[in-house]
């Protein structure tokens, strides 16, 4: 579930009546997503996703997420835009939240993606980067190295509830990935986020890139390090070389990875993977049982990091 505030019609025809969007037909909250509280609203000008921002987006970086997505859609990728006030400002509060009303992409997030998604998803990642390019604000990674060790302090001393000899596995990754982590490849604006369910179809073409709460500055190979995760396992664990084929191919189609990209793929890989098993294995700890947020496995991204632990090069990716 998404919709931990609720909004009352009337509180919701104030807030509205800051934005030129027409009168409100209906509203309804959305089950997906699990940071922020989000509705879907109809109103006499079409569609809109209305976002109020829960504990965990720090409202400082809300000028780079919503500042991010008008930079991108003016460039030409098909992103959500904010909608301005009357005032020209994205922001408003609403219900004790700051809150956002968002244009609505139309098309649906693949379950079960094909290579052909795959592809396009190469394609859209690298077309983001290169458009973020002049985008003038930063906002550094809050879940680098030191912030996945934050992470990890709060799960060690009960990673072995959820397998034994977790916590000595973990501590031996952060040893290696302090060590070799890579610093000076290409940087800028990444998504760092782009799973399946933030990219939406229209059959098989890409309709749209959403949720830019983790975008941030890091390295590009890292971004593409997440989808190959992300994008190119299948459901029993193993990698699919014909999708990470594709979404290589066509990432280096619209902007190619230089050498030392390309050697740091599969421990940029691997941290990634171990970037996701960290925040869901927090979430897995420190979430209650019953709560109304879909927990998701962790374990399903220590997998990945064993897989990536024994590639040697990217070229087992599918890298050509
Ligand atoms: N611009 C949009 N157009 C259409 N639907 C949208 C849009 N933005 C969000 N949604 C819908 O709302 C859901 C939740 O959005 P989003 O992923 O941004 O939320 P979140 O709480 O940040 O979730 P997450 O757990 O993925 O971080 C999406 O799965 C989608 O169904
Ligand atoms: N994409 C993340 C969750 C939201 O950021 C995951 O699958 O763990």
């Amino acid at each position: 579930m998404a919709v931990y505030t609720d909004v009352s019609e009337n509180e919701l025809g104030a807030f509205l009546k800051e934005y030129s969007i027409g009168d409100l037909l209906s509203y309804k909250g959305i089950a997906e997503g699990s940071e922020n509280s989000n509705f879907l609203l109809h109103t006499s000008s079409g569609s809109y996703i209305l976002t109020l921002y829960e504990k965990r987006v720090d409202k400082g970086d809300l000028p780079f997420f919503l500042g991010l997505m008008e930079h991108l859609a003016g460039k030409g990728i098909s992103c959500p835009l904010p909608v301005h006030r009357r005032d020209g400002s994205v922001t408003g509060a609403l219900a004790g939240r700051t809150a956002a009303v968002i244009t609505f992409l139309e098309g649906m997030w693949m379950r079960r993606p094909t290579a052909a998604h795959c592809r396009e998803v190469g394609t859209a990642l690298a077309s983001l980067h290169v458009a973020g390019v002049d985008f003038p604000l930063k906002r550094p990674n809050a879940l680098d190295i030191a912030g996945w060790r934050k992470l990890w302090e709060g799960s060690h001393d009960r990673a072995d509830e959820v397998e034994k000899g977790l916590a000595a596995e973990v501590d031996a990754d952060f040893a290696a990935f302090e060590r070799n982590w890579p610093k000076d490849l290409p940087a800028g604006v990444i998504h760092a986020d782009l799973f399946p369910d933030n990219v939406f179809f229209l059959g098989e073409k890409l309709s749209g890139l959403i949720d830019f709460y983790f975008a941030c500055n890091d390295l590009y190979a890292y971004d593409v390090a997440i989808c190959l995760n992300a994008w190119c396992f299948e459901k029993d664990g193993s990698f699919n070389l014909t999708k990470g084929t594709a979404l290589l191919a066509a990432y280096q189609a619209v902007r190619p990875l230089s050498d030392a990209e390309k050697q740091a793929l599969p421990i940029l890989a691997r941290g990634a993977a171990l970037r996701f098993m960290l925040t869901r294995l927090y979430d897995w700890l420190t979430i209650p049982d019953g709560a109304l947020v879909q927990k998701r496995d962790p374990m399903e991204f220590i997998r990945k990091v064993r897989f990536h632990r024994q590639i040697n090069s990217a070229s087992e990716y599918g890298l050509k």
